[in-house]
């Protein structure tokens, strides 16, 4: 049975699965995170195996290495994976990967040299890529970009309003990242509504780590809220999301350089920068203490994501539903009701007992008479790499 091993490799971590792409099958998944810290972790599920463990991991490389250690732990070798192709998340595909890419030395080489438009992620993922690449050489390598699903957008919306000639010249456009979420997450949004994605306007808050909004037109992004960068738009567990530039500037003439802004914004910004943790669990604890910067965190990031929602649901002309996913979106009540709160004028009323309750899995949490669906819907970018990975290596030539 051919399968396909997905890798997702983060910032600081990779998650992976196996799965059998025609059973739609789950076989084997994993998470090893703080990759670069001092205390690593690896957590590994196949079957009934499940392995935990500490240990520190200096970079993405080893953490491949670990990765392969657990599942020949696991009692699978490499050998006996049975992996027909490797699928890999990649954040930045630039102007030049608008599908997802077999990866070849010179694919390789293209990721790497788009670290500068997101230098959290694209250096990871290329050292994931050299690693899986001598680890199977024998397969096809598949490259799934996060920014593909956002190449609907109009130039309206991808043009920042500078000097043209300067835009171009050195590339300055928005692209939109977490593509592979927002485009699963609509569809299986569309499938829990029971109604086809081509027919319905829809606002999904993919609210993670990272974190960004996708107005999803009929299946198409028109519009979402990280640009050049994956630092644009909301307030995130380490960066600022928008900012005006002039503040930059501002920073720049008084001696802050280039690596040290890029190290500000995209590393000690967001929830960590105002409240002291990136993590939403402490952030929403300590405001529950009592603790005024917590509070003031949690205001500013849930009055960017009402920011968005609102612009977005005028460039919809409404929306049919309104779905949250990814780790806060997915978990944190309390979130959702604040988002939503008092948007009754919109069309928008969650039922309190049906947000609150913590089952898990895709689910409406507006009450009967909301007029716009709010629904629950966990993000599966792993399985929507094995499936755009598998779809294009098994396509007829
Ligand atoms: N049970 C939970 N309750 C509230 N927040 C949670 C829960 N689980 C995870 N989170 C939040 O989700 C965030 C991580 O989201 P995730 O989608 O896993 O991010 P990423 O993929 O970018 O690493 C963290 O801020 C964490 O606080
Ligand atoms: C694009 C991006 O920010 O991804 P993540 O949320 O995985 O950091
Ligand atoms: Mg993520």
């Amino acid at each position: 049975m051919p399968n396909v091993l997905v890798i997702n490799a983060g910032s600081s971590s990779i998650k992976y699965q196996l799965i059998d792409p025609l059973a739609e099958h789950r076989l084997a998944s994993g998470v090893i995170e703080r990759i670069g810290e001092d205390r690593g972790a690896l957590r590994h599920r196949s079957g009934d195996d499940e392995i935990e463990r500490a240990l520190r991991i200096a970079d993405h490389r080893a953490g491949f290495a670990a990765l392969t250690e657990a599942f020949a732990d696991a009692g699978l070798p490499l050998d006996r994976l049975d992996v027909a192709v490797v699928g890999h998340r990649v954040v930045q595909g630039g102007s030049e990967f608008l599908a997802p890419t077999l990866v070849d030395d010179t694919v390789a080489a293209r990721i790497a040299a788009l670290s500068e438009l997101a230098p959290l992620h694209n250096p990871g993922h290329h050292q994931a890529i050299v690693a899986a690449r001598a680890a199977f050489p024998g397969v096809p390598h598949v490259a799934v970009f996060d920014t593909a699903f956002h190449q609907s957008m109009p130039e309206s919306a991808y043009t920042y309003a500078i000097d043209t000639a300067t835009a171009r010249a050195h590339g300055v456009r928005r692209y939109g990242f977490h593509g592979i979420s927002h485009e699963v997450v609509s569809r299986r949004a569309a499938r829990l509504l029971g109604r086809p994605v081509r027919e319905l306007r829809q606002v999904v808050l993919h609210l993670g780590n990272g974190a960004s909004v996708c107005a999803v037109d009929r299946g198409r992004s028109i519009d979402t809220s990280m640009g050049m960068t994956p630092l644009e738009g909301l307030v995130m567990g380490t960066r600022s999301g928008d900012i005006d530039p002039g503040a930059l500037l501002h920073l720049s003439r008084a001696g802050i350089d280039a690596d040290a802004l890029d190290e500000l914004l995209n590393k000690r910004s967001g929830l960590l920068g105002l409240a002291g943790s990136n993590d939403m669990r402490d952030v929403r604890a300590a405001a529950l203490g009592g603790d005024p910067a917590a509070r003031l965190a949690l205001s500013v990031y849930v009055r960017r994501i009402r920011h968005y929602l609102g612009a977005y649901l005028l460039e919809l002309g409404g929306a049919d539903a309104v779905v949250f996913t990814a780790g806060v979106g997915e978990n944190n009540a309390w979130l959702r009701g604040e988002v939503c709160a008092e948007l009754g004028w919109f069309g928008i009323e969650i039922d309190p007992s049906r947000n609150d309750d913590p089952a898990d899995g895709a689910r409406i949490i507006s009450s009967d008479d909301s007029r716009v669906a709010v629904l629950v819907v966990p993000t599966d970018e792993e399985a929507e790499i094995a499936r755009q990975s598998w779809a294009l290596v098994s396509a007829p030539r």
